[in-house]
């Protein structure tokens, strides 16, 4: 499969764009006209340094407005064409997109369309140039696939063909699985992209919220299936035409393209019959998270240490050879490392203390690595001391890792190896047995990049986007998980440096973990263990009790119980959830605590405005000493 994306997509000038679109790892391009035009050299030029990137032109679009004209704009639209495809030939490129007409004075009539393009396929023959049609989604007569395929079919031109456009088709609803009886020979190009589920005008939602195939909520897998089973075997290409991509980071939207269509056809090859077969490991299977590490040093680090002791972990041992300490609680690991050399010391310096590393149990460590690194991922690596094994990882959010573990390669011993404690003695302290979701905070612009980069390497599913109040602006937060809820991961994306989240991006110099979410099973037990050993919760105003008991029908003594303890409380049809937090520690990182009852799936968005209220209470004022 030869890949591809249109200029449009990438923001920069037309040079930045092409030397990112070849960073990335990109086949060819579309050329879009506009990035041409506005361009300070010619076709031949413009020819020459695409292919000095090792480049292919593959399209030149869009010509518009050309089918179903009166005379004279009729000979006008092929005059128009005629001077296109000589500068194509300067360009070195043989493929043009007609997207239907807008025309006010276009007439329509299949017949007459298909004649428009049978003379347009005379006219591009002796330049041995491709036509494709498009119908665009607010196309005035053409504005369905199986209408431009109709109009191509009886255009019966050997030089004139059909372009599928994914957001056309799906933004419509059209059921893809009409490609299928398109024979590929007569496929001319195809373009995916996606776009979130949003009701808006058709025309507006295309040019301005289309993303990466993943990054929304089309079925471009299933329209891609349709194209692969017709035999195409052209090149497929990324159009996306989006306002936050073309004020973004070059090289990271181009990589983040790229990676989206690596993992489209992986997805295809699995799941479309008589495919060849996929050529990297199949989407991890993650299993759990089995060590969650902090960078601290001095009296964070002692902080951070009497903060799980109140939460119930005890201290588990120290490495072999390292200052790097084990606490433990159910089947929950969390390292403390104070080491002043290495990975946790980098970060430490860059981000002062954090979460430096997350540790996941997966059903194949090296399978995970290769697939990551298949789709783009920066694999990590870090020189091992005596008596440490080297244990698969890669670079995560905010240039954090993410180590694997599994049970076949004997990386499971990892504790007992380097600890000397084996796996599975860990006390029950305050009742907490695993961890239910890790979150992650990140500017708002980088949250489909990553939430791309955990649903391509990993087999996750994501929840619709939840729009969450902080006092001083909106955060954003997208959240994964395993098909059996064993990893959960919510990413949290600030618009502004005013909200909590964005304080935590500018205080901590980045992306990052921002807080761990603890499970237990009673979780007023867990509360009540936590405050004899000196837990400080996070503390919950009168006023949310009183709601809760208007809102929910909550036994008078429950509800007291639930005060006390400044547990926050919802539930929706499928079951409960309880929740509460602690205080925050260094640069606004916190520890919550959580029970889910029946299938509860959510992440008590409802409470998340009170919760941001009462952790913004606690931060010193801005300017006063202590910040
Ligand atoms: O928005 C447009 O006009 C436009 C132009 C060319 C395309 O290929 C397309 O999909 C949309
Ligand atoms: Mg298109």
């Amino acid at each position: 499969m030869r890949t591809s994306i249109a200029t449009v997509s990438i923001s920069g000038t037309l040079t930045e764009k092409l030397a990112a679109i070849a960073a990335a790892g990109f086949d060819g391009v579309e050329i879009f006209e506009q990035d041409f035009i506005a361009h300070d050299g010619g076709p031949r030029e413009v020819g020459r340094m695409v292919r000095d990137h090792g480049l292919t032109i593959e399209l030149f679009q869009p010509f518009r407005d050309f089918e179903g004209l009166p005379d004279p704009d009729r000979s006008r639209a092929l005059n128009r064409a005629r001077h296109k495809f000589d500068l194509m030939a300067e360009l070195g490129c043989a493929r043009i997109l007609v997207c239907s007409s807008v025309h006010p004075r276009a007439l329509g009539g299949i017949d007459r369309m298909a004649a428009d393009f049978h003379a347009l396929g005379e006219v591009a023959r002796p330049y041995g140039i491709e036509v494709g049609f498009e119908a665009l989604a607010w196309g005035r007569y053409v504005n369905d696939h199986r209408d431009a395929w109709e109009v191509v079919r009886r255009a019966d031109h050997p030089n004139v063909g059909v372009v599928l456009d994914s957001f056309h088709t799906l933004a419509r609803r059209l059921d893809p699985d009409t490609i299928r009886r398109i024979p590929g020979d007569r496929i001319t190009f195809v373009q995916l992209a996606d776009a979130p589920a949003i009701e808006m005008d058709l025309l507006y939602w295309s040019r301005h919220f289309r993303n990466m195939p993943g990054e929304g909520d089309l079925d471009v897998a299933g329209f891609m299936r349709a194209v692969a089973a017709t035999g195409y075997d052209g090149p497929v290409s990324l159009e996306i035409f989006n306002d936050q991509f073309r004020g973004g980071n070059a090289r990271r939207i181009a990589r983040d393209g790229h990676r989206s269509l690596l993992n489209l056809m992986d997805r295809v090859a699995r799941d479309e019959p008589g495919l060849p077969a996929p050529q990297v490991p199949p989407p991890a299977s993650v299993r759990g998270v089995e060590f969650i590490e902090f960078a601290a040093r001095g009296d964070e680090a002692d902080a951070l240490g009497r903060l799980l002791r109140t939460m119930g972990f005890a201290a588990a041992g120290r490495h072999r050879s390292k200052d790097v300490h084990l606490w433990r609680q159910g089947a929950i690991n969390v390292v403390v490392n104070r080491e002043t050399r290495g990975f946790a010391d980098t970060f430490w310096v860059g981000h002062g203390t954090g979460v430096c590393d997350v540790g996941l149990r997966v059903a194949d460590a090296a399978a995970t690595v290769a697939r990551a690194r298949a789709l783009d991922a920066e694999v990590f690596q870090q020189e091992v001391g005596p008596g440490e094994l080297q244990i698969p990882a890669i670079r995560s959010v905010g240039g954090s890792v993410m180590h694997f573990l599994d049970e076949s390669s004997g990386l499971a011993h990892v504790w007992e190896t380097e600890f000397g404690r084996p796996a599975g003695e860990a006390p029950a302290g305050a009742g907490l047995t695993r961890v239910d979701h890790v979150a992650e905070t990140m500017a708002y612009d980088e949250m489909l990049s990553w939430s791309l980069f955990y649903g391509a390497i990993f087999d996750t599913a994501k929840s619709p986007m939840v729009d969450v109040i902080d006092p001083d602006g909106l955060v954003r937060s997208q959240a994964i998980r395993t098909p059996d809820r064993a990893f959960r991961l919510t990413l949290n994306g600030a618009e502004t440096h005013r909200t909590l989240a964005g304080h935590f991006l500018a205080d901590s110099f980045g992306s990052s973990v921002q807080h761990v979410a603890f499970a237990t099973g009673d979780i007023l037990a867990t509360a009540a263990a936590m405050a004899d050993a000196g837990f400080a919760p996070l503390p919950m105003p009168d006023n949310y009790y009183a709601d809760l008991a208007a809102r929910f029908d909550l036994a008078p003594e429950r509800l007291e119980q639930l005060r006390r303890h400044h547990v926050l409380y919802d539930e929706d049809e499928t079951g409960a959830f309880l929740q509460f937090y602690s205080r925050p520690f260094a640069e606004g990182l916190f520890f919550e605590v959580v029970e889910r009852r029946g299938a509860y799936d959510g992440y008590g968005a409802a409470n998340a405005a009170f919760r941001i209220a009462a952790q913004k209470r606690l931060m010193p004022p801005k300017g006063m000493p202590g910040r």
